[in-house]
């Protein structure tokens, strides 16, 4: 456990420290570029939210009912495969962190991809269908799970790349600020109440009905 802790703190402070270069290049940028950021002479208030589009409030929705199929099943997913599949402890880890693993090195390619084509709805969408294909395969069939994970670890950077730069055209550019935060702070909030629904759900129904209840959840989006 204790190694564990460790790795962790290793990369906080790895991550503190790209932080600091970071401010210290955006300082370094302002000076060359003789601009003072920030200073765009809009004011900026929470109460902006109550200014905010209905466009902007779907993207939330799309955004907690979404990553409640994703981030709450990669939570429980590693019991799920043992008990399914009969996969190894090892095993289960393993196909559990394939959707990170291929969000690596996709989501760049998706990233350009979608900065090519545009279309980020089209994205989201097909994002969106791979991801209830892939929890559908999970609940109802015993084809090779592997198969379901990966076009999860597809679906899922495919959608990073489509859905959070979509703020940025119904957002006006002093705002983005806040319209992120507030973001990610709904779907924290709707994350946490999904992964306490679907503990319980798996505790009284078992397995079977909280992969349907994940696919309700994108289907609902
Ligand atoms: C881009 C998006 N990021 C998030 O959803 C973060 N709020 C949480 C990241 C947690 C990563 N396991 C994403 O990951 O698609």
């Amino acid at each position: 456990m204790s190694c564990y802790l460790l790795a962790g703190g290793i990369t906080c402070l790895f991550s503190l420290a790209c932080a600091l270069i970071l401010a210290y290049l955006d300082k370094r940028a302002e000076k060359l570029l003789c601009k003072e950021q920030g200073k765009t002479g809009e004011v900026i208030k929470l109460t902006d939210v109550k200014n905010f589009s209905s466009s902007l409030w779907l993207l939330f929705v799309i955004c907690v009912c979404y990553y409640a199929a994703v981030f709450p099943f990669i939570g429980l997913g590693k019991v799920f495969f043992i008990e399914k599949f009969q996969f190894s402890s090892q095993e289960a880890s393993a196909i559990n962190s394939v959707v990170y693993i291929i969000s690596a090195p996709m989501s760049p390619v998706f990233g350009i991809l979608v900065d090519k084509v545009g279309k980020n709805i089209i994205w989201v969408l097909c994002a969106v269908i791979t991801t209830l294909a892939s929890h559908i395969m999970l609940a109802f069939t015993f084809w090779n799970p592997w198969i379901a994970m990966c076009l999860l670890g597809v679906a899922y950077s495919l959608l990073a790349c489509a859905l959070w730069p979509m703020v940025a055209f119904v957002v006006p550019e002093h705002q983005l600020g806040t319209a992120y935060g507030f973001m990610q702070s709904i779907q924290n909030l709707g994350l946490a109440v999904i992964a306490i629904a679907a503990g319980m759900i798996l505790d009284t129904r078992g397995y079977l009905f909280l992969e349907v209840f994940f696919s309700a959840c994108v289907s609902c989006k």
